[in-house]
């Protein structure tokens, strides 16, 4: 075995846009502090092993039981969409039973795509951990971050983006053509999982920071001033593929009815980019109050387009309840909410508010925004934490 490539990427918070994005319009989305991490290794042996720890899953392939499946993945260059009969094949190959859609099977059909889409006839024993501090399934990112870290990992090992020498002491970033094809490789391995993904989840957990995402433009946000935001997962499971299929159809459905909302929506998240983007310095109370209002309107959007939750809505009434906004983040259906932290909120309100969330059974995290985009580690620049999450599973 060799030293082989260490690499993460984020999760991302969506401030706003969710759902509407996927209709085209604009979202706003940061990286993340928590993130997910790969570890590939080269292998003697021509075993593939993959190691999922975060969803419980460990696979093995033989190189050579690989090998057949070969042809229908053109293997190398351009990043092409999966065509379903390719799916089909791949969850026949790895024992999934026909339109399955459940965890394993969406981690282990994105992961066979980009393993053969990318590595062609190259394909060679390879060991795989992936470890996250995301939770799957809460609306955080965490596919896009699997995605993020797969693609990477494959292109590197593979020579088709640059791996500095080991021994390297410092963490490394790619460049800006080789981050456009780890995000565009990203994005089909999004598409394996999300069906029809916007693409801002991906460009976030390659590029992090602030992003504005509109219809596949990426365009960085001028100086976002610091905003403390508390992160609540009501831990209620969902799947961003199905609710995304739901905003759909009630599009489809009543297009003269949902399409104002999106609409509304698209306003809403210019209107926020307006508000941080005009101040050079800390926001004002009353450019909070506006951030605070615009939070409550797109939740109730969100409600009419279907993707809210009864442990979301328990969420806002505990919040508001000590006079704090909050929306759900990411996909809806459960998963996490994101409530804003005015400056002049005493700590002991923040607490009580935590605690209050606790007993309701969610789980909450107090996070900054606008964490790096996807990052090749050196082993010597780890914290121990992360070697030692890694020598656990
Ligand atoms: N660390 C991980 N290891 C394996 N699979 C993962 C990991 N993180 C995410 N996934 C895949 O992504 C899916 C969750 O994606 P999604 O429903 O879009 O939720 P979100 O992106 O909001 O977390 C999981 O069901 C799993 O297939
Ligand atoms: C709902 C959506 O806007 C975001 C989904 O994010 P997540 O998978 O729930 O983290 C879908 C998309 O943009 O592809
Ligand atoms: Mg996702």
């Amino acid at each position: 075995m060799d030293e082989g490539v260490l690499i993460s990427a984020p999760g991302k918070v969506i401030l706003h846009g969710e759902h509407a994005v996927v209709h085209g319009k604009v979202a706003l989305a940061v990286g993340l502090n928590l993130r997910t991490f790969i570890k590939v290794l080269h292998t003697r042996d021509n075993a593939v092993l993959l190691n999922l720890p975060s969803i419980g899953s460990k696979l093995t392939w033989n190189v050579g039981q690989l090998q057949p499946l070969l042809p229908s993945f053109k293997g190398g260059h351009e990043p092409v969409s999966p065509r379903s009969e390719q799916l089909d094949l791949l969850r026949k190959f790895a024992g999934f039973s026909e339109g399955s859609q459940d965890t394993e099977s969406q981690a282990v059909l994105a992961f066979l795509y980009l393993y053969l889409s990318i590595c062609g006839q190259d394909i060679g024993g390879l060991n795989i951990v992936v470890w996250s501090q995301l939770p799957p399934g809460a609306g955080l990112g965490s596919s896009a971050a699997y995605s993020v870290c797969l693609a990477a990992a494959l292109l590197s090992i593979s020579g088709r983006i640059s791996c500095p020498a080991q021994g390297c002491t410092e963490d490394v970033r790619w460049t800006e053509t080789e981050l456009k094809l780890i995000n565009s490789w990203a994005f089909q391995g999004e598409k394996v999982i999300h069906g029809n993904p916007s693409g801002v989840d991906n460009a976030v957990a390659t590029l992090g920071g602030a992003l504005q995402f509109q219809a596949g433009q990426i365009t960085p946000m001028k100086r976002v001033p610091m905003l403390q935001i508390l992160l609540t997962n009501t831990r209620v499971p969902r799947s961003t593929k199905i609710l995304v299929a739901g905003v759909k159809d009630k599009l489809l459905k009543y297009p003269s009815i949902i399409e104002p909302v999106l609409s509304s929506i698209h306003a809403i998240s210019q209107e926020c980019q307006r508000i941080l983007e005009a101040s050079s310095a800390a926001l004002s109370i009353d450019q909070f109050k506006v951030l605070e209002e615009l939070i409550d309107i797109n939740q109730h959007h969100l409600n009419v387009i279907g993707v809210g939750h009864p442990s979301l809505d328990k969420l806002c009434q505990v919040t508001a309840s000590h006079g704090l906004h909050s929306k759900l983040t990411g996909a809806g259906g459960g998963g996490c909410a994101i409530t804003l932290l005015r400056p002049d909120v005493d700590h002991s309100v923040v607490e009580a508010v935590k605690q209050q969330l606790v007993d309701c059974g969610y789980q909450c995290w107090e996070t900054s925004i606008g964490a790096p985009g996807v990052t090749l580690h050196s082993s010597l620049s780890l914290p121990e934490d992360i070697i030692n999450a890694f020598s656990n599973v």
